[in-house]
């Protein structure tokens, strides 16, 4: 397959009114962190990944001589285009400037966003396989409540269904160009890409973000910038470990990796006794200290009798996100005589990859016999035994 176009779009022309603090005369995106400017980090990141073929920065009628003075050569860095009055209008410049090119794929970033990871930027770009858009996104964590007048609370929201926005947003070119298009002739003002793509009739998937990612908004946003840098509030890296056995029984299919496959046994079990989503299920937990499976999902509770395995893997995977952490990779290893497990292993992965929203290139699924010894060589049952690495934020 033909290596996919991604340009990038920096949306750089805001005037950074809110972050102003007296005596900084520099626009927040021209003030630096750590002794480097914003935009500069910013646009480092995205050069930082070889896949991104272009990236074009909208910049401030007024910011011509800030830009320049950046100093920034890369093959791949077009001349910057000058915005709008809106982020929208900005965003719109940047797609009118990459449309001669015709990019596959394109991944609006803020500025003012100079946090956002290689692998977050991977991410996205690898759920654009799926999604006709990819947003990043974190759960919301404090209560949120709605007023009508600003001084008196009217209602509290369920935060189980809200989920915060962040950059960058990832689209197909052509699809994202004329949403916007059409958005622009609306007297309405979008507050992101997304919400044009939504808009539009667009699938937009939501992909784990990033607590560091922070939008630097208001002055004390430079403070909280500089300690992410210094690793104030840097992540951890978690392992946890998963085993499970099943034994056989008469049947005529067994449930793996999510994935039914017709066999001459049946695995025995309370649920559907999917031993790997098991193994996989528990060594999430174990990273982020959570107990087991058999804590969440008692055995003795007949709601989980014949349950998919897939709603325990879901479950650990919310856990993680409710600890503000991510997935990292997940591995695991079946071990029996039959069935093959080689021609499922695509699907297994997917299955996997949906049900916890993460890219398929973190799963790995491996088998092996046991060579005729043990249970496992008896054919008297499965083995499964997964590891997980997750991210969790720092705790001393
Ligand atoms: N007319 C605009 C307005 C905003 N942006 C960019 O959109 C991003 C997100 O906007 P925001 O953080 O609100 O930046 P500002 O508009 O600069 O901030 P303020 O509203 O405080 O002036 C920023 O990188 C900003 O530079 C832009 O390119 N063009
Ligand atoms: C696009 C965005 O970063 C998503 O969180 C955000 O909406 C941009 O900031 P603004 O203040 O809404 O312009």
């Amino acid at each position: 397959m033909r290596p996919k176009t991604i340009a990038v779009i920096i949306v750089a022309a805001g005037k950074g009114e809110r972050a102003a603090a007296t005596g900084i005369p520099d626009p927040k995106q021209y003030r630096t962190i750590g002794g480097k400017p914003v935009l500069t980090r910013t646009i480092a990141a995205f050069l930082a990944v070889p896949e991104v073929t272009q990236i074009v920065t909208i910049i401030h009628p007024d910011h011509g001589d800030r830009y320049a003075a950046l100093g920034l050569k890369d093959d791949r860095l077009l001349p910057p285009v000058v915005g709008g009055a809106s982020r929208q209008a900005s965003v719109l410049a940047g797609l009118k400037a990459l449309a001669p090119a015709r990019p596959d794929l394109v991944l609006i970033q803020d500025a003012a966003r100079p946090f956002a990871s290689a692998r977050l930027i991977g991410d996205v770009i690898g759920a654009l396989s799926q999604s006709e858009g990819a947003l990043p996104t974190l759960p919301v964590t404090d209560t949120i409540k709605r007023s009508l007048d600003g001084t008196q609370v009217s209602t509290t929201e369920d935060r189980n269904q809200l989920f915060a926005a962040q950059t960058p947003q990832g689209f197909r070119f052509g699809q994202i160009f004329s949403a916007h298009m059409r958005a622009a002739t609306v007297p309405r003002q979008f507050t992101d890409d997304a919400e044009i793509a939504e808009w539009a009739g667009l699938r937009v998937a939501m992909v784990a973000g990033e607590r560091s990612n922070i939008k630097i908004t208001h002055p004390d946003d430079f403070a909280h910038a500089e300690r992410i840098l210094t690793g104030d509030l840097a992540m951890e890296t978690r392992i946890g470990t998963g085993f499970d056995v099943h034994s056989f029984e008469p049947g005529d299919h067994v449930w793996l990796g999510g994935v039914r496959i017709p066999y001459k046994f049946k695995l025995n079990g309370h649920s559907d006794s999917d031993v790997a989503l098991h193994a996989l299920t528990d060594a999430i937990y174990g990273a982020i200290g959570a107990g087991d499976i058999g804590v969440h999902f008692p055995p003795s509770d007949m709601q989980w009798k014949g349950a998919a395995s897939t709603l325990f893997l879901k479950h650990a995977g919310e856990l993680v996100a409710k600890a503000s952490g991510r997935i990292v990779n997940l591995d695991v290893t079946i071990v029996c005589e039959g069935p093959k497990i080689a021609p499922h292993v695509p699907a297994m992965r997917t299955v996997i990859a949906e049900t916890l929203g993460i890219a398929s290139s973190r799963i790995a699924v491996k088998a092996t016999t046991s060579e005729k010894l043990g249970f496992t060589g008896r054919e008297e049952g499965i083995v499964a035994m997964a590891s997980a690495s997750i991210e969790v934020p720092r705790v001393d």
